[in-house]
């Protein structure tokens, strides 16, 4: 299954992101590990090589439009094709709605904002070029679906995920094209630790409190593994999907309901 696709995966040097690249990768699609950060992206790809995965890893910031179109080239002059773009880097940003910069907010929207148009804008020209359609799956957030307290400028960013995943599906439906999103709740990554320590420093509380605080909410009783995370991407970036396109799927253990 799956042989000769090829996916795209961005920030995936650790985190979700490469809890998505394992799972892609097993089920048969050759892998591009892509993040900031060249150390992580190369020793995860050498990683899946390891285990029998095809495999290479490109550099790429993806607030940087010109990177993600050189992603998507390098990719193609490798490989021949893109078939799944999973524009899944993102960064975090706790503060009181009183003290969030206008330095803090361009940050934040350049990487999960414009870093995601820039990602579906890449990834759908090839995929057009190409003519057999594509999937093109983002990284949304239960704050996707509500914002939270001290979360206030991510949480717009996702709720622009959302709105970015609406559109991108009306317009790219004609091509074959379905565009959706996941919405993982609190996955224990290391974005997760700094959350914990901005949310620590503003309700004094000690570290690891906040993350258990948000945890305490978890209908299915323990905290996200990222592997719970992709297993759902790989259901988005199978034909089993194909009828599926313009959602923001939570998939959170039962935090939110609707
Ligand atoms: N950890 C969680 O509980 C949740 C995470 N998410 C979302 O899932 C995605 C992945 O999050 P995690 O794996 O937890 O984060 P993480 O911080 O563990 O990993 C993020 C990866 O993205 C890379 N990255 C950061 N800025 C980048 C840039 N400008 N260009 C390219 N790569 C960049 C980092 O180097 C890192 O490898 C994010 O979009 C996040 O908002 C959504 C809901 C919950
Ligand atoms: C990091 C994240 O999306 C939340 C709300 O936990």
């Amino acid at each position: 299954m799956n042989e000769n696709k090829v996916a795209i995966i961005t920030g995936s040097g650790q985190g979700i992101g490469k809890g998505i690249a394992e799972r892609l990768g097993k089920d048969g699609f050759t892998i591009v590990i892509s993040d900031i950060n060249e150390e992580s992206a190369n020793r995860t790809s050498l990683e899946l090589i390891e285990k029998g995965i095809e495999s290479s890893s490109f550099v790429a910031n993806v607030s940087k439009k010109e990177d993600l179109v050189s992603l998507v080239d390098q990719t193609v002059e490798k490989y021949g094709n893109v078939d799944v773009f999973v524009n899944n880097a993102g960064i975090d940003q706790v503060d009181s709605i009183l003290n969030i910069t206008e330095e803090d907010l361009q940050r934040i929207f350049q990487i999960n904002v414009f870093g995601t148009l820039f990602g579906i804008q890449a990834a759908a020209v090839q995929m057009k070029k190409q003519g057999t359609g594509g999937k093109i799956i983002n990284a949304c957030s239960i704050a996707g679906h509500r914002a939270y307290s001290l979360l206030g400028a991510y949480s717009a960013t996702k709720f622009a995920v959302k709105a970015w995943t609406q559109t991108a599906a009306q317009e790219l439906a004609s091509s074959k094209i379905t565009v959706n999103a996941y919405c993982p709740g609190i996955v224990g990554t290391s974005m997760w630790d700094r959350i914990d320590e901005g949310m620590g420093e503003y309700m004094g509380l000690e570290k690891g409190q906040a993350f258990e605080k948000f945890a305490e909410g978890i209908t299915l009783g323990r905290t996200q593994e990222p592997a719970d995370v992709a297993n759902f991407v790989s259901y988005l970036a199978s034909p089993d999907s194909d009828y599926m396109t313009g959602q923001a799927v939570l998939i959170d253990g039962g935090i939110l309901f609707g």
